[in-house]
C-alpha cells in the first residue's frame, strides 16, 4: 500500500476528485480528513467509505475562501488523526460566464476560493508539516486549463494557472524541509462542475472527440496520479505538474 501509516487532509473532499482521492488514499493505507462546503450528506458517505476501508476518517466543514478555515481545518484534522502527512488542495468552483459582462462577484469569488484558498491551505499545511517535521507531500490540483485558455473560463483559468506557480513556487520554498510540492492537471473530468456545461451533447462529444484515450475522464482517474505523488514512489519528483487529460492537450491535429 502506497500510502499505509500515513495521514491525508483534502480539501473539496465530498464529491468529484476530492472524493476519489480521499477514498483511494484510504484503500492506500492513509487515515483521511476532507474539508467541505455544503450539505453533510456527502462528506458523510465519504467518511463512511473511508471507514469501510478500515482507515480513520473525518468530515470538518468550511469554506476555504477565508483564511481562517485553512488554520482550523489543518489544526483540528491533526488533532484528530496525529499529523499531516500529505496534503491536498483540491477544491475549486467554475461558474462559466462570458468574459465582457462578467461579474466582478463572479470574477472575486473564483479568485477567493481557488487560488487564494489553495494559497491560505497550503501554507497552514506547510506550517504543520514544518513544525512537527519529517517532511511531507503537497498535491494541488491545477488543471490542463493552466495551459490552454475558455472563452467562458476567464476567471477561471488564471486561477488554475496559479495554482500550478503557486505548486512550483512552494516546491522552491519548503525543498529544505522535504517538503514535496506538485500540482496533478486534469483535463475534462466529468463531475458536478461542469454538469450544466457538459449537458450540451454537442459540447460534450466536441470535447470528448478531443482526447486520443477516446473518453472524457471520471474522478477515479485522477485517484492514481494524485496518490503517487503523494507517496514515498515519487520521492524524487517536486515541483512538477502532471497532465491527467486522456492525451488532450498534445491533440493538436
Ligand atoms: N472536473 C473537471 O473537468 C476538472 C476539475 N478540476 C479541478 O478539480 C477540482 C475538483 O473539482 P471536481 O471534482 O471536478 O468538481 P466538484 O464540484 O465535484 O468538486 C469541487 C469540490 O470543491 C468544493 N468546494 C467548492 N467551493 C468550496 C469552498 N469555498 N470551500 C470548500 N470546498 C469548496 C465543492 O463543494 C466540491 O466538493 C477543482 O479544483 C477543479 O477546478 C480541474 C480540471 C478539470
Ligand atoms: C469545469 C471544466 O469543465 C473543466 O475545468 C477545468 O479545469 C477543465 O479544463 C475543464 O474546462
Amino acid at each position: 500500500m502506497l500510502l499505509e501509516g500515513k495521514t491525508v487532509l483534502i480539501t473539496g473532499g465530498s464529491s468529484g476528485i476530492g472524493a476519489a482521492a480521499a477514498v483511494e488514499a484510504a484503500r492506500q493505507g492513509a487515515d483521511v480528513a476532507i474539508n467541505y462546503i455544503g450539505a453533510d450528506a456527502g462528506a458523510h458517505d465519504v467518511v463512511a467509505r473511508i471507514e469501510a476501508l478500515g482507515r480513520r476518517g473525518v468530515a470538518l466543514k468550511g469554506d476555504v475562501a477565508e483564511p481562517d478555515t485553512a488554520t482550523a481545518f489543518v489544526g483540528r484534522a491533526a488533532d484528530a488523526l496525529g499529523r499531516v502527512d500529505v496534503f491536498v488542495s483540491n477544491a475549486g468552483i467554475c461558474p462559466f460566464h462570458a468574459f465582457l459582462d462578467m461579474p466582478a462577484a463572479t470574477f472575486e469569488r473564483t479568485m477567493a476560493v481557488n487560488l487564494h484558498g489553495a494559497f491560505y491551505m497550503v501554507q497552514a499545511a506547510a506550517n504543520r508539516m514544518v513544525a512537527q517535521g519529517g517532511g511531507g507531500a503537497i498535491v494541488a490540483v491545477s488543471s490542463i486549463s493552466a495551459l490552454v485558455g475558455g472563452e467562458y473560463q476567464t476567471h477561471y483559468t488564471p486561477t488554475k494557472a496559479g495554482v500550478h506557480s503557486l505548486m512550483q513556487s512552494a516546491a522552491i520554498a519548503l525543498g529544505r524541509y522535504g517538503i514535496r510540492c506538485n500540482s496533478v492537471l486534469p483535463g475534462t473530468i466529468l463531475t458536478e462542475i461542469n454538469r450544466d456545461d457538459l449537458a450540451d451533447t454537442g459540447k460534450r462529444e466536441r470535447m470528448a472527440a478531443r482526447v486520443p484515450l477516446g473518453r472524457l475522464g471520471e474522478p477515479e482517474d485522477l485517484a492514481g496520479p494524485i496518490v503517487f505523488l503523494a507517496s514515498d514512489m515519487a520521492r524524487y519528483v517536486t515541483g512538477a505538474a502532471l497532465l491527467v487529460d486522456g492525451g488532450a492537450y498534445v491533440n493538436l491535429q
